[in-house]
């Protein structure tokens, strides 16, 4: 599969293992204390070693300050780090030069103008991940099952790499692809049971909605 495929919000060792098996290539931990998917530090450690040598681990934060962020890279030691929050892009630059970790910077959309922002983070962050707004009254910044409208991402210049994200499941996955040409997807609550619950069932039949897209002719090359 060369298309990036994140599994965001791991908490057990069943659900890393049908995500590792399934294919995916970034496994991910939150890190905030208000979303079901949050994991202490010492579990994020020990449930990535798994990870090792078959997808990168990726740390998702929310504005968190150098204390936080230290306390996270130094127990789980992860490849990337996840910036989810309002950080500016002197801040994105500043965490890239303290870790020495690409960082993936999380935008918002709901409308084309929600990615005029991207701008001023070009050439600072790796790679852009675009969510949905969070609907009226959410307290997390992602985790929604939101989804946006992908054709706002239409006319990208190729050379933005990013991974779509916000309300992906096995069912839209296809016309998302069909849509747009990501880099990578992230999924994070269309693979759960029930809020925080990740169902091995729904990783794996993400999986194979992900390859019959691939599979298909009406995915842009
Ligand atoms: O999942 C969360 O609880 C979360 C909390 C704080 C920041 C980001 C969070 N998740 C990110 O949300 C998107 C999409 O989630 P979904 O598929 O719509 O449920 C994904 O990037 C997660 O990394």
């Amino acid at each position: 599969m060369t298309l990036d495929v994140k599994i965001c919000g791991l908490k057990t060792e069943d659900a890393m293992a049908a995500a590792l098996d399934g294919g995916a290539s970034h496994i991910g931990f939150i890190f905030f204390e208000k979303s079901p998917r949050h994991v202490e530090a010492d579990t994020a450690a020990s449930l990535r070693k798994a990870a090792l040598g078959r997808a990168k681990a990726v740390a998702v934060t929310v504005n968190a300050d150098d204390a936080g962020l230290d306390a996270i890279v130094s127990a789980v030691n992860p490849d990337i780090l996840q910036l989810h929050g309002g950080e500016s892009p002197e801040r994105v630059a500043e965490v890239k030069a303290r870790y020495g970790l690409p960082v993936m910077k999380a935008f918002a959309i709901r409308e084309a103008t929600d990615l005029e922002r991207i701008g001023s983070y070009r050439g600072i962050a790796d790679r852009f991940l675009f969510d949905a707004k969070p609907p009226k009254g959410s307290e997390l910044p992602g985790g929604n099952g939101v989804s946006f409208d992908w054709q706002l991402l239409a006319g990208l210049d190729d050379n933005v790499d990013y991974m779509l994200s916000g309300g992906l499941n096995a069912a839209n996955i296809g016309a998302a692809l069909n849509a747009v040409s990501p880099r990578g997807i992230d999924i994070s609550s269309g693979v759960e049971s029930a809020p925080g619950e990740k169902d091995p069932e729904l990783i794996r039949a993400f999986f194979a909605a992900v390859r019959l897209a691939l599979e298909t002719d009406t995915v842009p090359a």
